[in-house]
């Protein structure tokens, strides 16, 4: 059968890149295809370095040649991954996403430490404060994003942007959402391999009409797993959040959560850590403070690991309550807890802003304005 080179391109222009929203032609990974005869050798970069992703791309271009030029082609396929540079621990790593000044991922070691609420929270304080935000759920083993904001029943609807079907992000107290939770059945347990989550992940963030945001927030799972690799790796993170209660066990669980975000593969800048369920004050004993799982744990910790201790958020029911109804309890005007969760979201973007400083200029972009903040 006879075929040329521009069929091949042609062909592999379906094909998108592990981790990098566009197709391997757009993206440029393809770089150089030799056609002879029945025969098709197709050398790509990628710069996911994991297994699943060569082969996948190799099984992809396979498939995308044999569908649309011929079935009966011989085609060979060399897949070079092409490392992130790693002289400057500051470099934003992934393709830059236009319309996302900033990303940030909060993360903990330990699962039920807080972390959504942590999320949601800080969420809704950056959108109180007039930044245009998103919240990605990339918890895969249990999404809550969508009941934290009261939108469980809501599916997002597809809306064509530039020629291209996009995801439409829910709204809700004027933070966009996508998760995983949208798409799957409640009642269903969804067990997620590791590629079939990042692949997921990659349309909700890539695939999605998320328009101008100042901050992407991503609630990832808890733990130190797959997802975590192929998010970080994949996505131009500027910074991580790491949530803990001050036990014992949760800190040794977050401690290993900033070890991997600082690992040299990883690489992403930890802004600092939060203490959640700090303490408990009774209604009838307003000035005492009992600490139910251990004192000042995560303090200590961020201190131990040179790392920014971002504050405290106490034991309180309504923080419990607001989460089940889905109404985040930084909701409630002029209320301690609505400050202590607005506190947390300016030191949070005082490291956003010390970190950015130290970008090489063409990456110092991320934020102008931030009242109330400051790099000292
Ligand atoms: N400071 C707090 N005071 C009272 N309840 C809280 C507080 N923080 C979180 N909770 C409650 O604890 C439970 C677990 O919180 P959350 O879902 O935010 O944890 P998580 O770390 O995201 O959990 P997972 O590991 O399942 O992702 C929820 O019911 C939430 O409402």
């Amino acid at each position: 059968m006879s075929f040329t080179k521009q069929d091949i391109y042609t062909a592999l222009e379906s094909i998108t890149a592990p981790g990098e929203g566009k197709s391997l032609v757009e993206n440029k990974n393809i770089s150089n295809i030799v056609a002879f005869g029945n025969e098709v050798v197709v050398d790509v970069r990628i710069n996911n370095p994991t297994l699943q992703a060569k082969k996948r791309v190799e099984s992809d271009i396979k498939k995308a040649i044999h569908q649309h030029v011929g079935d009966s082609i011989d085609v060979k396929v060399n897949v070079k991954v092409e490392a992130a540079s790693k002289e400057n621990p500051n470099q934003i790593k992934g393709k830059e996403i236009p319309n996302i000044k900033n990303i940030i991922a909060i993360a903990s070691g330990k699962g039920g430490v807080g972390k959504s609420t942590i999320t949601a929270n800080t969420a809704v304080s950056l959108a109180k404060m007039g930044f245009s935000v998103g919240v990605l759920d990339a918890d895969i083993y249990g999404p809550s994003m969508h009941l934290m904001f009261d939108v469980e029943k809501e599916k997002p609807v597809s809306v064509t942007v530039d020629g291209r079907s996009k995801m439409k992000p829910i709204e809700s107290y004027g933070v966009k959402l996508l998760s995983l939770g949208f798409f799957t059945n409640p009642n269903q347990a969804v067990i997620w391999r590791g590629p079939m989550a990042s692949k997921a992940l990659n349309q909700l963030i890539f695939d999605a009409d998320w328009g101008e945001l100042d901050f992407l927030l991503i609630d990832l799972p808890p733990g130190t797993g797959d997802v975590h690799l192929s998010i970080v790796q994949a996505l131009p993170i500027n910074g991580a959040v790491v949530v803990s209660t001050p036990q014992n066990i949760a800190l040794a669980d977050a401690k290993k959560g900033v070890a991997m975000f600082q690992q040299e593969s990883i690489n992403v800048p930890v802004l600092g850590i939060v203490e959640n369920m700090s303490y408990f004050t009774p209604e009838e004993l307003p000035d005492n403070k009992y600490y139910i799982f251990g004192k000042d744990g995560a303090k200590n910790l961020a201190e131990d690991i040179q790392t920014q201790f971002l504050g405290e958020v106490p034991l309180v029911q309504s923080i419990r309550e607001a989460g089940d109804v889905g109404h985040p309890v930084a909701l409630q005007e002029n209320t301690p807890l609505e400050k202590a969760f607005a506190d947390i979201t300016k030191e949070m973007l005082s490291q956003l802003l010390k970190r950015n400083a130290n970008l090489p200029p063409t990456e110092v972009v991320r934020i102008t304005t931030m009242s109330g903040c400051s790099t000292k």
